[in-house]
């Protein structure tokens, strides 16, 4: 048990599939998963491990923005050993290439979150990275699969709401592809515990276009995104 996750040892698996959405954790599990247990209900932050077509695997939820993510991360990572996370999650546009439905690999991350400023201190600048070879995996499922993908940067930031709300453009001139909350923090606690991780993004809205996909719209359009990580899972 630790402290926000109700699972005995050994009751969640090395590789962690982590949405933002613990009702998507439930979906995964529910659609792709057999012989699941449900090993979370603490907060309704529901986890979840089962088999993939062999392979046993977990899902859960990380609630949404860096602070939240974290504790479940370092959680899953020092109290339950796990190896690899990718986070499945979703993205808002800031590229006019990138469009609704696209999936992002996020090669790197920048961020407006304050969180790091205790390891780095101000002026010492850390850029995270996912371990390149399950980039390389994500990118090769994509292809094979003929689907509309981007790899760059991310920014994730502390705020879905600004007061300045044209403040992303700033990150865009920089050719940063999206916007999120989590990837940021993810990728620099991967490398603090030296253990994998990618973040792989369905784009559900545009700061551009203003266009944003409903909540039935991202259930579906998040197929795409789950055949590219059970594609990895199976590698
Ligand atoms: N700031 C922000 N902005 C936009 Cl346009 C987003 N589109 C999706 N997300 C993700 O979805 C959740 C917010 O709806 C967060 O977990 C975040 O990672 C976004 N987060």
């Amino acid at each position: 048990m630790s402290i926000h996750i109700q699972a005995e040892k050994g009751e969640i698996a090395p590789v962690v599939l982590l949405p933002g959405d613990p009702l998507r954790a439930k979906f995964v599990a529910d659609t792709y998963l057999e012989e699941v247990l449900c090993y979370n209900r603490v907060r309704g932050m529901y986890g979840f491990t089962g088999i993939h077509q062999g392979v046993r695997v977990s899902v859960q939820g990380s609630g949404m923005g860096m602070p939240s993510m974290a504790i479940y991360v370092n959680e899953l990572i020092q109290s339950y050993d796990v190896r690899c996370i990718i986070r499945i999650g979703s993205c808002g546009a800031l590229q006019e290439e990138v469009e609704v439905h696209d999936l992002v690999f996020a090669m790197t991350a920048s961020t407006d979150s304050v969180m790091n400023l205790e390891r780095f201190p101000l002026g010492f600048t850390y850029s995270p990275a996912p371990t390149y070879t399950l980039l390389e995996r994500a990118i090769q499922a994509a292809r094979e699969e003929q689907l509309r993908y981007h790899v760059g940067s991310v920014l994730s930031t502390d705020s879905f709401y600004h007061d300045n709300s044209d403040l992303w453009k700033q990150w865009a001139r920089f050719g940063t592809l999206a916007v999120e909350m989590e990837t940021y923090q993810l990728y620099t606690l991967a490398a603090k515990f030296n253990i994998e991780t990618l973040s792989i993004l369905t784009v559900s809205d545009s700061l551009l276009t203003r266009k944003e996909l409903n909540s039935e719209e991202r259930q579906i359009g998040l197929q795409n995104m789950f055949d590219v990580v059970f594609s990895i899972i199976r590698s």
